[in-house]
């Protein structure tokens, strides 16, 4: 029996109403979730998430929502933890189910799903970050890799091409980049390929740099995986069929990820069918699997050596250029570390890594680049499974570096490079990172530079090596302060904030006076670089 017009439409238009309602609560915050900026129907805060500079966003949104906060993005949920306590409970200590990465659908398409960085801890995962740790352990890096480490900074910093770097950081401060990039580029594909960035020009650091950079076709790995950067394809996988820049830059991102390290991989080949083997994380692991069986597919091999190269050596390079910023702007800073350095390698000898524990400031400075800018400002995790405490299944966990590190209960006057914070740290950072309390770790509180939990950086201890040695060596050889202005020749200050904004960030160009501490300092650059040079050719 047919319901009479009006029956039908009554139940139409409640089915509607129904609709429209279920359709309106999308984007909703559920009042289970921390408090977070005020959504939108449908979209939730779609429209608050910038295409970049979120770490910034994170610490606006600390200021006001508090240490622990949520978005909605559609249906989704990210919340967003700046809370040593939060990340301790839930990372550290609950890592089995807080290490997943979210779906990543555009940076898993670009890698074809082969990123060490962008997988879930699946046993693929596993192999590959043992790849990592087995190598660069602090017994294998202090033992077998030092001579790489000592000897790069040696050619990096030798007079002559000091004085040619300081003339560029005159006229072309955009080579200064390139320089410590090019430091940072090498070591890393000489651990990983065996093979050295010999200059700017070599394609370990040309075609790889473009990878990460803006290249010369405006390719940029960074931008194309940051979260704003796409339509949110994550939480509505449906917005993948979408036209638009973004697809066709994801496109020409896997094409040239593919082929450099396609590329790579073929130098590797042709060395090793010359019979050249090398002693280098990608060699000793091809006589291994060649040996053994292979666990990776041939696209994950290469692409696991190649994120090591993109994983190490941005980061590092970046960090660099944030010490040579904040010693350029506290000539106080530079003059205390000296005295140390002084007392302990006089005018004799640069610095080594065997004098580390007796020059505790230096590696107080490099805790504090690691504060005061992290070059990674927030990291990105999934949570698995139920957690009553927030409805956070399948959430989306933001970690927010750059946001907890301006925690004033902690770093009080934040914006101050201080190294005093860390004086009483006198261990590497990997030695803090995994104590059993998060608020005194060692009694102390340390920086979240490196990450936290399961996916902690891997290249820590290489990391860690890298950047006390260039700091001590920097600061033992030269001397830096702010520009001067060519007219009026009073000094110009550095923007202390003037910084790149996706996901990994770095100082913008800036120019800084350098110049050697005296003759004596130049003429022991200059012994080492001929030792140097003959060690290093056997990675050309
Ligand atoms: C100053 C230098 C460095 C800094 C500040 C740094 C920082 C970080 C951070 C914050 C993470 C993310 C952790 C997380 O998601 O919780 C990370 C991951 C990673 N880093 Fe580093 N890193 C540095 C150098 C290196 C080096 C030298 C290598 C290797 C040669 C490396 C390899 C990796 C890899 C492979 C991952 C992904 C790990 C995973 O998802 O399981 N990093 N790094």
């Amino acid at each position: 029996m047919a319901l009479p017009l009006s029956w039908t439409l009554l139940l139409a238009g409640a089915v509607f109403a129904i609709g429209v309602y279920r359709l309106l609560q999308v984007g909703k915050r559920d009042p289970r979730l921390p408090p977070g900026p005020p959504t939108l129907p449908i979209l939730g805060n779609m429209l608050d998430i910038p295409a970049t500079g979120l770490g910034k966003k994170f610490m606006e949104w600390q200021a006001i929502y508090g240490k622990v906060f949520s978005l909605k993005v559609g249906p989704g949920n990210i919340i967003v933890i700046c809370d040593r306590k939060a990340v301790h409970e839930l990372l550290d200590k609950k890592g089995s189910i807080y290490s997943d990465r979210p779906p990543n659908i555009v940076p898993r398409f670009i890698t074809r799903g082969d990123h060490m960085t962008m997988e879930n801890q699946t046993p693929l995962w596993r192999e590959k970050r043992t790849v990592v740790t087995r190598n660069l352990n602090p017994k294998s890096l202090d033992e077998k890799h030092f001579r790489v480490q000592e000897a790069e900074y040696a050619l990096f910093w030798s007079p002559g091409l000091a004085v040619l770097f300081m003339n560029r950081l005159l006229t072309d401060p955009e080579n200064f980049f390139s320089y410590a990039r090019l430091y940072a580029s090498s070591v890393a594909s000489i651990l990983a390929w065996g093979f050295r960035a010999r200059d700017l020009e070599s394609f370990w650091f040309k075609d790889v740099s473009k990878m990460i950079e803006k290249g010369l076709i405006y390719i940029q790995w960074l931008e194309a995986i940051e979260p704003g950067a796409n339509p949110p394809i994550d939480l509505i996988p449906a917005l993948w069929y979408l036209p638009g820049k973004w697809k066709k830059r994801a496109y020409q991102m896997r094409d040239h990820m593919d082929s450099t390290w396609g590329h790579a991989r073929k130098l590797v080949d042709e060395r090793r069918d010359r019979g050249d083997k090398r002693e280098c994380m990608i060699d000793q692991k091809l006589d291994e699997y060649n040996k053994n069986g292979w666990q990776l597919t041939e696209h994950a091999f290469n692409n696991l050596f190649g994120e090591l190269m993109e994983a190490g050596a941005d980061t590092t390079a970046n960090q660099i250029l944030t010490l040579i910023l904040a010693l350029a702007k506290n000539p106080d800073i530079q003059a205390k570390a000296r005295k140390e350095l002084d007392a302990v390698c006089g005018t004799e000898r640069a610095p080594l890594f065997s004098d580390f524990a007796r020059l505790p400031y230096i590696n107080a400075i490099v805790k504090e680049g690691l504060r005061w800018r992290s070059t990674l400002v927030f990291c990105k995790n999934e949570a698995t499974t139920i957690e009553s405490l927030m409805g956070m299944q399948g959430s989306t966990i933001f970690v927010g570096v750059s946001a907890m590190h301006i925690d004033e209960d902690y770093y009080p006057d934040h914006d101050k490079f201080d190294p005093e914070r860390f004086i009483n740290h006198p261990k590497l950072a990997n030695e803090y990172a995994v104590g059993p309390n998060y608020e005194t770790r060692d009694n102390l509180i340390h920086h979240y530079g490196y990450g936290a939990g399961r996916r902690i950086c891997p290249g820590i201890h290489l990391a860690e090596r890298s950047m006390w040695r260039i700091a001590a060596r920097l600061l033992w050889a030269f001397e830096f302060a702010e520009p001067l202005d060519p007219v009026t020749n009073k000094v110009q200050p550095l923007d202390p904030n003037a910084y790149t904004s996706a996901n990994l960030v770095c100082p913008l160009p800036f120019q800084v006076r350098v110049a050697p501490r005296s003759q004596a300092h130049a003429d022991v650059m200059k012994r080492e670089l001929q030792g140097a040079e003959e060690f290093l050719e056997q990675y050309n």
